[in-house]
C-alpha cells in the first residue's frame, strides 16, 4: 500500500521517535511510507482528527504520490473515520486497525488466527455502532423510518455478533487445552521463565540462544504472535520451562491484549519474568513503561522480574549481572547476537532457580502452617 502517515504532536512523549514506529509498523504491515505529515495541536478537532489546514495539507500530499491509504498515529474515531474518508477520497486507517492488520498477517497457529480474528470483530463492532448512531440522527432528522441502511447494519451487527460467540467457544477449548499442557509440561520441573518485552526486543533471538530452538526473529515488529515453550537444561539449574510471547507495543488495542489473554496466561504462570529491553533504542524507558502497562492489564505485575539490557553490541555497556541494594538481581547486560553476557545469564538463572520454591514445596510448606495455626485447630 502506497501510505501517508499522519501524526499531532500533543507535546506529550517523544514524537518523532512515535512517528518512527509507525513508519515501522506499515512497514511491517507491508506498506510503504512515501510521506509524512506531522502537526502540532492541543487537542483533536471534532470532526477530522487534524484541522482543516492539515488536511488539506495531507490530501496533496497523497496526490502528489499518488497515495492509497492514510494511516494515523492515533485512536480515531469511527465518525472521524468516514468524514475523513470523504474528505481524501482513499482509505483511513487508524494506529489500532494497522496493528490489527499486521497480526492477521502474522497469525499462523489455528488458535492465533481466531484470536485475531475476534479481535478484528470487536474493532468493526465498536465501529458499526457509531455508524448506526450517525444513522439514527440522521433518519430522526429527516423523519423516515426503517430504510435499507438500518436493516443492513441490523444484519451486520447480528453476524458478528454471532460469529463472536462461536469464536468464544473455541478459544475456551483452546484455554482448556492450555491448562491441561501447562500442568504436565511443569510437573517435576525447576523454574518457569517467560520472556516479555517490547517488540523488537530480541526476546526470540535470545529465546534461541537459550533453547538452541529455531524460532523466528526478524526485524519487523511482531515476528512473533504465538507463544513459544521449551524445556531447558541448564546445568546447576537443573529443567527449566522457557516461553518466548508475543512483543508489546506502544497503545496496544485492548481487543488484542484480550484476545491474546490466553496465549498471555502462559507469562501469568511464570515464576520470573525477564524483561527483554533494546539498550540501543532511545526510547528504551518509555518502551519499559509501555511492558509494564500491559503486564498489569494482564494482571502479571506482581510477578519477580529481571531486566534484561540486550543488544549492548551497539552500546557502551559492559557485560555483566547488575543489582540491587539488597544483593537481588535487577539487570543483565547482554547481547542475544554476539552471546556476549550469556554466560552470566546462566549464572543468574541457576542463582534463581537455587532460591526458587517449586509449587508443589510451597502447598506442603502452607498446609504445615495451617495445621499448626491455633486458630485453624479444632479445640
Ligand atoms: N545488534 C543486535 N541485534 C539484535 C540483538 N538481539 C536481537 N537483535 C535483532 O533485533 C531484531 C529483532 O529480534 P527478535 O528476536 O525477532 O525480537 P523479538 O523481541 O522477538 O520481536 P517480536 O517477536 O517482533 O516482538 C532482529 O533483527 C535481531 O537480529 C542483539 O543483541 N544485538
Ligand atoms: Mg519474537
Amino acid at each position: 500500500m502506497r501510505t501517508i502517515i499522519v501524526g499531532l504532536n500533543f507535546g506529550k512523549g517523544d514524537f518523532d521517535a512515535s512517528m518512527e514506529e509507525l513508519h515501522l509498523l506499515v512497514n511491517s504491515a507491508g506498506g510503504e511510507v512515501l510521506a509524512a505529515v506531522a502537526g502540532t495541536r492541543k487537542a483533536p478537532d471534532a470532526k477530522l482528527y487534524i484541522g482543516s489546514g492539515k488536511a488539506d495539507e495531507v490530501k496533496v500530499e497523497a496526490q502528489i504520490h499518488r497515495a492509497d491509504c492514510i494511516v494515523f498515529n492515533h485512536a480515531i474515531s469511527p465518525a472521524q473515520q468516514r468524514n475523513l474518508e470523504e474528505f481524501f477520497g482513499v482509505r483511513v486507517m487508524d494506529r489500532t486497525a494497522l496493528i490489527l492488520d499486521i497480526f492477521a498477517q502474522r497469525a499462523k497457529s489455528h488458535e492465533g488466527k481466531l484470536q485475531v480474528e475476534m479481535a478484528q470483530l470487536e474493532y468493526m463492532q465498536s465501529r458499526l455502532t457509531g455508524l448506526w448512531t450517525h444513522l439514527e440522527r440522521q433518519r430522526g432528522g429527516i423523519g423516515i423510518r426503517g430504510g435499507m441502511g438500518e436493516s443492513q447494519l441490523e444484519i451486520d451487527k447480528r453476524l458478528i455478533s454471532e460469529r463472536r460467540m462461536k469464536l468464544k467457544a473455541e478459544l475456551a477449548k483452546f484455554e482448556r487445552q492450555h491448562k491441561t499442557q501447562r500442568l504436565a509440561r511443569t510437573r517435576g520441573t525447576g523454574l518457569n521463565i517467560s520472556l516479555v518485552g517490547y517488540t523488537n526486543a530480541g526476546k526470540s533471538t535470545l529465546f534461541n540462544h537459550l533453547t538452541s530452538a529455531k524460532t523466528y526473529a526478524a526485524d519487523q515488529l511482531f515476528a512473533t504472535l504465538d507463544t513459544t515453550t521449551r524445556k531447558v537444561f541448564v546445568e546447576g539449574a537443573g529443567q527449566l520451562v522457557v516461553s518466548d510471547t508475543v512483543g508489546f507495543v506502544r497503545d496496544l488495542p485492548h481487543q488484542l491484549v484480550a484476545a491474546f489473554r490466553a496465549t498471555l496466561e502462559e507469562t501469568i504462570q511464570a515464576d520470573v519474568l525477564l524483561h527483554v529491553v533494546d539498550a540501543a533504542s532511545s526510547v528504551r524507558m518509555e518502551q519499559i513503561d509501555e511492558v509494564n502497562k500491559v503486564l498489569k492489564e494482564i494482571e502479571a505485575e506482581h510477578i519477580h522480574q529481571i531486566l534484561i539490557w540486550n543488544k549492548i553490541d551497539l552500546t557502551a555497556h559492559e557485560a555483566g549481572i547488575e543489582r540491587d541494594e539488597n544483593g537481588k538481581i535487577a539487570r543483565i547486560y547482554i547481547s542475544a547476537k554476539t552471546g556476549e553476557g550469556m554466560a552470566q545469564l546462566r549464572e543468574a538463572l541457576v542463582e534463581l532457580a537455587e532460591n526458587h520454591t517449586p509449587d508443589w514445596k510451597r502447598e506442603r510448606e502452607q498446609a504445615n502452617e495451617w495445621a499448626n495455626d491455633p486458630r485453624f485447630r479444632s479445640n
